[in-house]
């Protein structure tokens, strides 16, 4: 008899001020090749190495989240990073994830920018023991960890992620100058930041 192998849930965290195409492409290419039974999009309710003053408010952030992928097979939106109090930790949603699906296999889908600072997160080696990486390369840059974690042993996988130079601090600076943005984030995002007023200050980095 065969056995099924272990349930396979990707989380990607993220500011998602706003979420964007290249958040939606890196998505799709988890849960594709990493065959992932879930993949949960998980808005930070509060980024703590993230300036605080461009944040867009988390029910906005949350209903753009839904309308990017909403109808995305195997992609849920789970809202738990929003409703906690505090600095959002990675550590404190793999500790419930796994308290909830103690058999699952949790895989934390990053960018090679957030992989390269793993060092810095809070109780970064209890979350290595939690979770394996996927890493997408941004920006021409392939994944490499952080120095101190050389010699460390830790699950990684490096995402096909076809180079998509987007970030939302792009998209944030394009809205503040009055530059369209429905390439970067889909017509559906363009029109909630249109009828929200988001992001017209121009700071917001
Ligand atoms: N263009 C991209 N290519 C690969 N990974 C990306 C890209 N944009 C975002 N990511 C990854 O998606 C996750 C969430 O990103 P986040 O919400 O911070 O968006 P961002 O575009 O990096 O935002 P900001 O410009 O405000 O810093 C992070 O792990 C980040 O590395
Ligand atoms: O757990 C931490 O200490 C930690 C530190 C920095 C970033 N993160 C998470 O990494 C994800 C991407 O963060 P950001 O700041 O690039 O939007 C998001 O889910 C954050 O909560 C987590």
């Amino acid at each position: 008899m065969t056995r099924r192998r272990a349930l396979r849930i990707g989380l990607f965290g993220g500011s998602f001020n706003p979420p964007h195409l290249a958040h939606l492409t890196l998505a799709r290419v988890a849960v594709q090749s990493l065959q992932l039974d879930e993949l949960r999009w998980l808005p930070a309710g509060a980024p703590w190495q993230k300036p605080a003053g461009a944040l867009a408010p988390a029910e906005d952030r949350a209903a753009m989240v839904r309308l990017l992928m909403a109808d995305e097979p195997r992609q849920t939106l789970d809202l738990r990073e929003l409703q906690r109090q505090g600095p959002s930790y990675t550590v404190d949603t793999a500790r419930e994830l796994k308290a909830e699906f103690p058999e699952a296999e949790l895989v934390l889908v990053i960018g090679q920018d957030q992989y390269a600072r793993l060092d810095t997160w809070r109780d970064a080696a209890q979350l290595r023991s939690l979770v394996s990486f996927a890493v997408a390369a941004r920006e021409g840059r392939t994944p490499s960890p952080p120095a101190a974690w050389s010699g460390l042993a830790h699950a990684m996988n490096v995402l096909p992620l076809p180079r998509t130079d987007i970030s939302a601090t792009g998209i944030r600076e394009r809205i503040a100058a009055g530059q369209p943005v429905s390439p970067l984030v889909g017509e559906a995002v363009a029109r909630y930041i249109d009828q929200h007023l988001l992001y017209r200050a121009p700071p917001g980095r």
